[in-house]
This record gives structure tokens, C-alpha cells and sequence, in this order.
């Protein structure tokens, strides 16, 4: 032991070991300017490596002999102040992870790797001309770079170029602006001045200054709202509200408002989205009702963007942040609100490294920070509704579209023995013939991208498969090729079958791009917009996409779930959903919730505007209990009855369970770990009845990647005894050696069962 008068770190290094390090301070460092949540770096065996301190201590376990110094600091003040830490504590707890990676997690990318925690500077861009009505009509075919000098007058002392980007301006558009000599650039170094001591009127001119921190005044509420924002306002201290709304009926007006009376008080807001909920539109929306800087998290935005926008909230300088997941880990020394909107995403869960739900950290952060928390979704997960339902959290409803919009009506059409031309049914066909006509815009849900999803030899029957995966690989025809969505693997489109050596091979089934092929030739005087993963790859895709919508124009939107979600197109008054039955059949338990709630999302598109709306389920099981249930808009019921049945089962949120994955080359490999653990659960915790191992079984998708997937499932009614086993199995786990093909993982709470 080391003697008591020793200063000693306890770091938290970046490795899958479950433990912390002793080392004494770096040498010629007074260790009165070192503190917790500082970077150090350390040399961990023969790596240097980033470390955390994560606290500091005068005495070690280590034998002065072996203690070593650490190599240096890197700033003079922690990147990480304390409740982030007692976050990560907590995470890393929880999900049984080390917290020497999930502190790691928690910091953004450029921290990660030794950058300086200091924000450099910004590009600005400013107006160089006026914006008359010559200039407006002769960039009339240049409409990007007009939209780009509108923004740019807005802002007097220049805009920043991330703003910019993230509505959907590219660094071409404003190069080519700086060539025509319309506007030019220049770096600001950036200062992080609070945003409550920042004067905003001075900034921006008088004719749009509402207040100093409004740009735009807000919308007068429905009583609905009024009711929901005084829930939210009722206290400024810590309570979850579960705000549930239908589509369209204002929910985000509502958050706006929650915000503004935030920041009146001096106090930041934290705004969790969905991984695709980050559009344009979304931050748009944000920026022009406020003038205090909003500032973005997410993967669209470059390490040194990311690392701007993190310093921003850390240092209160931006007033709003819009994150996605991992945004919950920003510092923001002033929070006082946090919103998490479509709170039932399946996005809010990471599922790989430290798999945590961004949701559940984000009511923790919430508690810590002693503000409000809203949960805001149309159609709640199951998780939420039981915190609401024992009282845990507030439910607050508003069942009407705000803004005099109806609800859509939902028709089930039955396709049993129907002809189908393509994939769609004539009813539906010519409904949207009729909805064009009209001069209306018609959505079409289909939620499987590429051209056919598999490709089948009509002589022998063989299904071409991925050599890697127990699955089908998917035909595209842009570019030509096969491809495998699970494991990414590509090869070409074979000639013959493999097996019998038939040239016959044929599409089969039904993706995105076969299905823009088929709409566009029987609807040739209509554009048909096909949005999903494939055709928004390029930067500025999506954005051109969501322009083209909402001229308003009548045409056809084509897309998977990127369409389902947040947006809100006022010119839809039709929306057909094409392949809902596989979802209500899945072998995963989740996997009706997860439909019930993308097909009331994708419904909710419909009829957001004047006109009113009508949704067309194509199904071969129109009797289906939960399709009859959404097909009311009947989203409570349809929860009711799933929780009836998770209740039965003991399932979440009607118990609690975690699950033990192992990869392997070998199928018995993974099998006999899982046993082991399962015989250990039996030896060691078989007198609780409140604990079940299910399993060892195969995962749903056995094999991927080329590895061989096994599952031990835990359930138990008791949040604690779970805690207590999963413990003293990770323990166990963690003193064995394993052969270095077979991996464990363990997810608590799990999201997916695939
Ligand atoms: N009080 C109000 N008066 C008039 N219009 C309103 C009011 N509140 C919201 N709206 C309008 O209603 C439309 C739908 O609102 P919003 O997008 O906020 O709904 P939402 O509940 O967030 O929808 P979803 O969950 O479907 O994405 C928007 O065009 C919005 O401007
Ligand atoms: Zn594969």
C-alpha cells in the first residue's frame, strides 16, 4: 500500500475492463490543479491511452512499486463537470459496462482523440449585395442560392456556415455566391458568451425583433395545448410528463412555448430526436421562432462541427440543443428542460458497445438537474404508458389536430384473391388517380428499399441467399447489384442459378425502386418522389426531396419509415400503406407495438392541412384484432390489449429482462457459455421465483456476418434481483478466458430480439 500522504488518480481508461487505475499525478503538475472529470493520458501497458480521472484519492491498492505516473493532463478545468460523470456512473452501472468506455461514449468524437477542448473559430457568410427584385428574378433558376442569400439577410453580422448546411445549403451554393460577388465569408473566433447576457436586438433588425428572444411570435393554443404547456410549466423542478398527442395536433407549438418560458428563466432546453427526425425542417422550425443560438448533435455534422456545438451547451452559450441519442451526455450547466420527442423511437437505444436507451438516461439527467421532462409521441411506447399509468410520470393528452385538421379516416382493403398489378391493388390505384386529379399530393408506405427483396429461379425455386447471413439478399437495380442489408455484403446480380443453372431468375417481391418504376409508368404526368436510404445518400438529397414536396405540387412520395416520421406535408391527403402484415406476425415481442405505432406515424401524414385525410392499408388479414383497432385511430386500445398479453407473459413493461448474446464461429461455442450461465443462474438464485432463464436459443437471424448467434434470455419481475444476478454473472463472465472467436454482449432492457 502506498503511503498516506500520496496523491493518487483513479482513472477510468477506455477499455472493455470493468475496473479503474491507480496512478500517481504526472510529474511537475502541482496536484492541486488536478480534479475529476479531467483527460489524462496515461500509458496503459504498451498503448498510450486517453483516460478520465475519476477521482483522487491518497491511498491505492497497488504497490508503490507498480504505481506509475500518469503522462500529462490535458486542460486546465474538467471537459466533463460532475453530474455527466454521475451519469456515466450510473450508465455504466446499469448496463454493466465500464465506465472507462462509457465516459469515453460520452465525449464528443475530436475529444476523444486529444483535441483541445476550445471551440477555434466559426465561418460566417454575409450578405455583399441588396436582395431586390432584379437579383430575385435572375437567380429565378438558381433557387438554392437564392433560399441562401434569403437566410443570409437575415442575419447582419453573417450567418454561421453549419446553419447554413443544416438547412440544406451546401459549400458549392456559397462558393458560387462568393464567385458572382453576392456574398462573402469570414472567421469569427468564437467566445461562448452565455446566452442570457447576449444582447439579441441589438443584433438583428428591428422590423422582426418580437421580443429578445422570440424571432417570431408563437401561435395562440388550443385549450388542448394550453392544458399540456401549463402540465409542463406547473413547477420548474424535476417531473416527467408523458405528453400524448395525436398527429398533427401540435405537439412541437407546444414544446416552442415550453422552451421560451425556459429560457426566460435563464435556463437551457435539451431537445432529443429520433436519428431521422433531424430534417431540415425540424431545426428550421427551432431557429426562426428564437433568436438565442440553437445549436445541432448529430451525424450530419463534422467531428470538429460536433465538438463547436458541445462547447456551445457546455458553456451556455447556445440557449437550445437538438440532439440525437447521444446528445443526452452534452454538459448543460444550465439545463432546465428536456424534451424527447417520439419518445417510443427505437433509435433512442444504442445497439452496440454500451447499449442504453437515451430516453431512460435523459429522465435520470432530468431528475439530476431538478427541471421538467416531456415525453412527447402519438403513439406512446408500452414502457411510458405503465410510468404513466402507476402515476410515475403525468399523462397529459390532446386527442384533436391542432389548426382545425381532422383525423384521417383509415380503410382496411382486403387484397385475399384480389388481382394485383405490381404490388398494388386497383382500388388503391385508382384512388390515387382520383387524389392527383384532384390536384392533391399522395403518399405511398413501403417499407422495404432496393428493387425486389429477393431474387428467386423460377425453374428450381432457389432464393438467393447471403453466404454470410440466414437471410435473402436484396436486388437493386441503381446501381445494378445484390446486397445484403444485414451484414452489407455486394455481388453482382448472378445470370444463372447456382443450383440448376436456369437463366430464369426473377424479381421477387416488392421494393422501393421496382415500385417507383411501376407508379411512374402508370402515372407519367406525375413526378413521383421516391425517399429512402438509397436515394438520399448524396448531402443534399433530402433536402432537394422535401423542397420538391412542399411546393405542393401534385405527385407521388414513395419511401420507407423516412417518410413515416415528424414530417408535416400539408398538400397529403392520401396515403397508401402497402406491406403493413409482416410486422404482425414477428417472432420479436416488440414487433406489434413497433407496427402498430409506424402505421398510426404513417397514417398521421394524411390530412394535416385543409383538406382531409384518407389512409388505405393494403392487407391479406383484414379480421387482424390490432388492424381493426388502429383502423378506429384507435391507438389506446390497441396498447391496452398488448399490455394484457405482456402482462400474461411477465414481459416489459410488465417485468424486466436482459439478454446474453454470444457470437461465434462455432454454433456450440456460444451454446455451451450460455449454458454454463444458465446452470449457475439455477445453482446459485433457484430458490427466486422471480427470476426466469429462458434459453439458450438460437437469435432470430442465427447466422450473420458469418458468426453464429445464441441468446440466454432473463425475466424477472423484480428490477433489483435482476440487477443482483446479471451482477454476479458478468463477474463470472469477466474471469473467464474465452477463446478470442467467441464474444458475449449483454443488453439490459433490450429493444430488439433479432
Ligand atoms: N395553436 C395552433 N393554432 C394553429 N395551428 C397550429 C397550432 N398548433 C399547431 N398548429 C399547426 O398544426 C400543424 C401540426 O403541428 P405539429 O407539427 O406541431 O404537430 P405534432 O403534434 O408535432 O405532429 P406529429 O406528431 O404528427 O409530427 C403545424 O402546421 C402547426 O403549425
Ligand atoms: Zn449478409
Amino acid at each position: 500500500m502506498s503511503s498516506s500522504n500520496d496523491i493518487i488518480l483513479s482513472i477510468a481508461v477506455p477499455t472493455p475492463l470493468r475496473q479503474l487505475f491507480d496512478y500517481l499525478p504526472p510529474k511537475g503538475i502541482d496536484p492541486v490543479l488536478l480534479q475529476p472529470g479531467m483527460r489524462v493520458q496515461v500509458q496503459f501497458g504498451p498503448r498510450r491511452m486517453l483516460g478520465i480521472i475519476e477521482a483522487i484519492k491518497d491511498q491505492s491498492d497497488c504497490p508503490p512499486d507498480k504505481l506509475r505516473h500518469a503522462s500529462g493532463i490535458l486542460e486546465n478545468s474538467p471537459v466533463l463537470p460532475e453530474n455527466i460523470m454521475s451519469l456515466c456512473r450510473w450508465a455504466a452501472s446499469y448496463y454493466h459496462y465500464s465506465l472507462g468506455e462509457t465516459l469515453s461514449l460520452a465525449l464528443p468524437q475530436a475529444l476523444r482523440q486529444g483535441k483541445p477542448a476550445s471551440a477555434g473559430t466559426i465561418t460566417l457568410w454575409k450578405s455583399a449585395c441588396e436582395l431586390n427584385d432584379v437579383l430575385k428574378k435572375q437567380l429565378k433558376s438558381a433557387k438554392r442560392q437564392l433560399q441562401a442569400l434569403e437566410l443570409i439577410h437575415t442575419a447582419p453580422q453573417g450567418i454561421n456556415e453549419v446553419e447554413l448546411k443544416e438547412a440544406g445549403i451546401s459549400k458549392t451554393i456559397l462558393t458560387n455566391l462568393a464567385k458572382k460577388q453576392l456574398a462573402s465569408c469570414y472567421e469569427l473566433e468564437v467566445h461562448n458568451e452565455p446566452f442570457y447576457s447576449a444582447s439579441y436586438s441589438a443584433s438583428d433588425s428591428a422590423s422582426d425583433s418580437v421580443s429578445p428572444l422570440l424571432r417570431q411570435a408563437p401561435l395562440t393554443l388550443n385549450p388542448e395545448q394550453q392544458f399540456a404547456l401549463e402540465g409542463i410549466l406547473e413547477t420548474p423542478s424535476f417531473h416527467p410528463v408523458l405528453l400524448e398527442g395525436v398527429t398533427g395536433s401540435g405537439k412541437t407549438e407546444v414544446y416552442l412555448q415550453a422552451i421560451a418560458a425556459t429560457l426566460k428563466a435563464g435556463r437551457q432546453a435539451l431537445v432529443l430526436v429520433p436519428e431521422i427526425g433531424l430534417t431540415p425542417q425540424t431545426i428550421e422550425r427551432f431557429r426562426k421562432r428564437f433568436r438565442v443560438p440553437v445549436v445541432c448533435i448529430h451525424s450530419g455534422l463534422s467531428d470538429g462541427e460536433r465538438l463547436q456545438s458541445w462547447l456551445a451547451a457546455s458553456r451556455t452559450s447556445a440557449g437550445i440543443l437538438i440532439a440525437t441519442r447521444s446528445g443526452v451526455f452534452t454538459p448543460m450547466p444550465k439545463l432546465g428542460l428536456i424534451i424527447i420527442d417520439e419518445e417510443h423511437d427505437g433509435s433512442y437505444k444504442q445497439q452496440d458497445t454500451l447499449r442504453y436507451n437515451a430516453r431512460d438516461l435523459a429522465i435520470y439527467r432530468a431528475k439530476m438537474a431538478d427541471c421538467p421532462v416531456v415525453l412527447g409521441s402519438a403513439t406512446p411506447s408500452l414502457e411510458s404508458l405503465q410510468n404513466a399509468r402507476t402515476g410515475r410520470y403525468s399523462h397529459l393528452q390532446m386527442k384533436s389536430r391542432a389548426g382545425g385538421a381532422k383525423a384521417p379516416t383509415i380503410e382496411l382493403l382486403d387484397i385475399r384473391q384480389q388481382l394485383l398489378t405490381d404490388g398494388f391493388a386497383q382500388p388503391i390505384l385508382d384512388r390515387m388517380q382520383r387524389t392527383l386529379q384532384q390536384g392533391h399530393q399522395v403518399m405511398v408506405f413501403l417499407n422495404r428499399r432496393g428493387y425486389a427483396p429477393s431474387l428467386i429461379c423460377h425453374d428450381c425455386g432457389t432464393i438467393f441467399d447471403c453466404p454470410h447471413c440466414d437471410a435473402h439478399m436484396t436486388l437493386h437495380r441503381q446501381p445494378p447489384h445484390m446486397h445484403c442489408h444485414h451484414c452489407d455484403y455486394q455481388t453482382a446480380i448472378p445470370r444463372a442459378c447456382p443450383a440448376c443453372h436456369s437463366k430464369k431468375l426473377q424479381p421477387a417481391g416488392q421494393g422501393t425502386e421496382r415500385s417507383e418504376q411501376v407508379l411512374s409508368q402508370l402515372f407519367p404526368d406525375y413526378p413521383v418522389l421516391r425517399v429512402d436510404r438509397d436515394s438520399t445518400r448524396r448531402k443534399d438529397a433530402l433536402p432537394a426531396l422535401l423542397d420538391q414536396i412542399n411546393e405542393g405540387k401534385p405527385c407521388i412520395l414513395l419511401g420507407t419509415q423516412m417518410l413515416a416520421k415528424g414530417h408535416h406535408f400539408p398538400g397529403v391527403t392520401l396515403v397508401a400503406i402497402i406491406n403493413a402484415d409482416g410486422g404482425l406476425f414477428s417472432s420479436d415481442f416488440r414487433g406489434l407495438e413497433k407496427t402498430g405505432q409506424l402505421v398510426m406515424q404513417v397514417a398521421g401524414r394524411s390530412g394535416r392541412g385543409q383538406m382531409p385525410g384518407h389512409v388505405i392499408i393494403q392487407t391479406h388479414n383484414p379480421q387482424h384484432p390490432a388492424l381493426q383497432m388502429l383502423s378506429m385511430n384507435d391507438f389506446t386500445r390497441f396498447a391496452n390489449s398488448l399490455f394484457s398479453e405482456r402482462q400474461h407473459l411477465r414481459l416489459p413493461p410488465c417485468g424486466y429482462l436482459a439478454v446474453f448474446r454470444t457470437e461465434s464461429a462455432y454454433t456450440q461455442d456460444g451454446l455451451a457459455l450460455l449454458k454454463q450461465l444458465r446452470e449457475r443462474v439455477l445453482q446459485h438464485f433457484g430458490e427466486m421465483s422471480a427470476l426466469t432463464p429462458l434459453g439458450p436459443l438460437p437469435a432470430i437471424m442465427e447466422k450473420r456476418q458469418g458468426r453464429f448467434r445464441q441468446q440466454l434470455l432473463l425475466q424477472s419481475s423484480e428490477r433489483p434481483i435482476l440487477h443482483r444476478v446479471l451482477n454476479d454473472l458478468v463477474g463470472y463472465l469477466d474471469g473467464l478466458k474465452l477463446p478470442r472467436h467467441l464474444r458475449w454482449t449483454l443488453d439490459v432492457d433490450p429493444q430488439e430480439m433479432t
